[in-house]
């Protein structure tokens, strides 16, 4: 089968965002890379082409008679429908949240008593220098430097017990009265040697050079009693030689986001960079929030960052783009990243573990078993498909999907102006810097994600560790995991027994239409029973919480989605409780809305801490209905919707 995705990728390129038609047009002339990117990365748009329309065309128009609205506005998916993956793995992320927190045989050790290792610093090139003085670093994946971040009286803001328990750490150090001070970067912690990341990145479409660990500084890796790897890194902790014009600094206000949301996301059973720790610096730190030139002092704080890596496509594409010399540094690179976080790909011949591991690509067969870069590029393309599925599924918007910020595990990382969609609105960017062109907005990043991962593949391939096919093949398996896992998240979250692609379209136009909460309509919608028997005027009670203000005809509407639902629900044979119990475990409750972490930032700010701690408890459990704490789960207050609160920009 031909590479119909690549082609797409063109296609879409051309037709929904400016810059990037300018990237794919004059590729060779724009391209930081050395040689032309791949010929299938270029291909015209005769071939028949797919995209992964998935969402209302355009909510903001003036809308159409409902009538010919279901109909008309809905864009089709036109991917192949590939065979149901009922083993959704939502489920089983959160079975082993579970058994995780059972925490049964738990090792506890002192900060001292942490096993640590050095790999990166090992076994990866270096920068000679140690200075943090702004610079190229040529030749280099890290530069060694200390935590400088200025502190005065430090303070714990928030910690994670789940995360010390990865690390083996008894959770009794989080009250040791120098833990603010050793996680503010100012008294060194043992064992730990620390560095900054070189790396570059694909900023808005268009590649944007040498940017690194600017701000965020790695202590080293701990290995647990597992043998399991953890890289722990401080964010906001001081200047480094990739800090360019900026301070090296976090504030209070994003650092309580990403600790906050970094959580949240773990408990929703999404991949994601997790945080240990945030503490308050007791300094200042001066920030224009709005660029209207009028910066404001902030409270200055650290999140202690935890990952198995945090190595991101523009890492390895930072090598590629600095000409032959560097090239040997994409595949020294990649070589240790498969070893220490692929082992299954290293020992490929050795192993069945590879489920995909002969495909087919342009009608000729790709045997991912004969190049190692090959099945790694294939895994990281699954990964980032499932990742971005989830996201959908939700409702998070990323916000800034550059290519410094797509974490190669496949994880969440880069907690910035995200923003999880209260109204559906499938155009919907928390970003201000992403308007007008909203090239990340929630609709966008399934598309987002294949471009970005034609960028991985394009530096693979310049470094000539991937050739045409399997770059064609890497891509194909990002478009066909991402809609296996799509549609069946969808499935569970509508409780259907199979995909149902014209109701789920109905109603995602329905949800646009009428600017319904995508949080709390799907855990509403457990409530109705299958019963063909329900009056006609009673079918939209259970919805009656988020179908506000809706007209007569609007009802109408609604009356008639529910009852081809509820059809639907009567054909499966599966009891309305079993339903309303397997849709509740995959629809939450509670979501991290701005506005919660609005008021949390608002508290803080004033020295109190509380809110985010409460915050925190109630986003570890989203799934379940924690009584007494409803108000968690509220549609947004008027005020949520001041600048500042539901869109922010990058600068934090
Ligand atoms: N205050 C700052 N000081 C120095 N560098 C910064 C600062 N803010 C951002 N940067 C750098 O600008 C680039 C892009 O920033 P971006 O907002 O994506 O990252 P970030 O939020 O700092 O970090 P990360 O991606 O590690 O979460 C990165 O190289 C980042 O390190
Ligand atoms: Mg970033």
């Amino acid at each position: 089968m031909l590479s119909q995705l690549s082609a797409s990728l063109s296609h879409y390129s051309l037709s929904s965002f400016p810059s990037l038609t300018a990237l794919f047009l004059r590729g060779p002339l724009l391209s930081p890379f050395p040689s032309k990117p791949p010929p299938s990365l270029l291909s015209s748009t005769s071939k028949s082409i797919r995209k992964f329309r998935l969402y209302p065309s355009n909510p903001h128009k003036p809308q159409p008679r409902p009538s010919s609205l279901v109909s008309n506005s809905y864009r089709e998916v036109s991917m192949d429908s590939p065979s149901m993956n009922t083993d959704l793995s939502v489920e089983s992320v959160t079975d082993d949240l579970k058994k995780q927190s059972l925490g049964e045989g738990r090792v506890k050790l002192n900060l001292e008593d942490l096993t640590w290792d050095h790999s990166f610093v090992r076994e990866l090139p270096g920068d000679p220098r140690t200075d943090t003085m702004p610079r190229e670093v040529l030749h280099a994946c890290y530069t060694k430097v200390s935590p400088s971040a200025e502190v005065e009286n430090p303070q714990l803001v928030a910690w994670s017990d789940s995360v010390a328990e990865l690390l083996d750490l008894d959770p009794k150090e989080f009250e040791r009265p120098d833990f603010p001070l050793i996680f503010s970067g100012a008294s060194p912690l043992v064992g730990g040697m620390p560095y900054a990341q070189c790396y570059g990145g694909h900023q808005f479409g268009m590649w944007a050079g040498q940017l690194g660990d600017g701000r965020a500084i790695t202590l080293g890796e701990i290995l647990n009693s597992k043998s399991e790897r953890w890289e722990l890194q401080l964010k906001g902790a001081g200047k480094t030689p990739y800090s360019r014009f900026a301070d090296g600094l976090a504030v209070l206000r994003s650092s309580i986001r990403e600790f906050l949301c970094s959580e949240s996301m773990q408990s929703l059973g999404i991949p994601t960079t997790r945080a240990l720790c945030l503490v308050m610096t007791g300094k200042y730190v001066s920030r224009d929030m709005f660029y209207d030139g009028n910066p404001k002092d902030e409270p200055g704080a650290i999140v202690c960052r935890v990952a198995q890596s945090f190595l991101r496509f523009g890492s390895y594409q930072i090598h590629a783009s600095r000409g032959k010399e560097d090239l040997d540094i994409v595949r020294t690179l990649a070589d240790y990243t498969i070893k220490h976080h692929f082992p299954h790909i290293e020992n490929m011949s050795k192993s069945e573990s590879l489920s995909f591991n002969i495909g087919e690509v342009d009608g000729s067969v790709v045997d991912l078993t004969s190049n190692k870069y090959a099945a790694w590029i294939v895994e990281v393309a699954e990964r980032t498909a499932s990742l971005v599925a989830r996201w959908q599924g939700v409702g998070f918007t990323h916000g800034v999907l550059n290519t410094d910020n797509m974490s190669v595990l496949g994880l969440t990382i880069d907690y910035g102006p995200f923003g999880f969609l209260d109204a559906f609105d499938p155009s919907y960017t928390p970003n201000t810097t992403d308007l007008p062109g909203r090239r990340y907005c929630f609709a966008n990043q399934p598309d987002i994600g294949l471009w970005n991962i034609a960028q991985f593949a394009s530096t693979l391939s310049a470094a000539q560790l991937i050739n045409d096919k399997e770059t064609n093949y890497a891509m194909e398996r990002y478009g066909t995991k991402f809609m296996d896992e799509y549609q069946a998240i969808m499935t569970r979250k509508l409780g259907l027994p199979k995909y149902n692609k014209q109701l789920i379209s109905k109603l995602l136009n329905n949800m646009a239409v009428d600017k319904v909460d995508y949080t709390n309509f799907f855990r509403l919608l457990s409530n109705i029973k299958a019963d063909p028997s329900i009056p006609e005027d009673e079918l939209l009670i259970p919805l009656k919480a988020v179908l506000l203000d809706i007209g007569k005809e609007r009802k109408e509407a609604w009356t008639s989605w529910v009852q081809t639902y509820i059809q639907e629900l009567c054909a499966s044979g599966i009891s309305n409780e079993d339903r309303k119990a397997s849709m509740n475990s995959v629809n939450p409750k509670y979501i991290l809305r701005n506005y919660l972490c609005q008021s949390a930032i608002d508290a803080a700010e004033q020295g109190d801490f509380g809110e985010v701690r409460r915050l925190l408890k109630v986003m570890q459990r989203p799934y379940d209905e924690q009584p007494g704490l409803q108000k968690y789960a509220r549609l947004p207050p008027a005020w949520a919707y001041r600048p500042g609160v539901c869109m922010l920009s990058c600068s934090s």
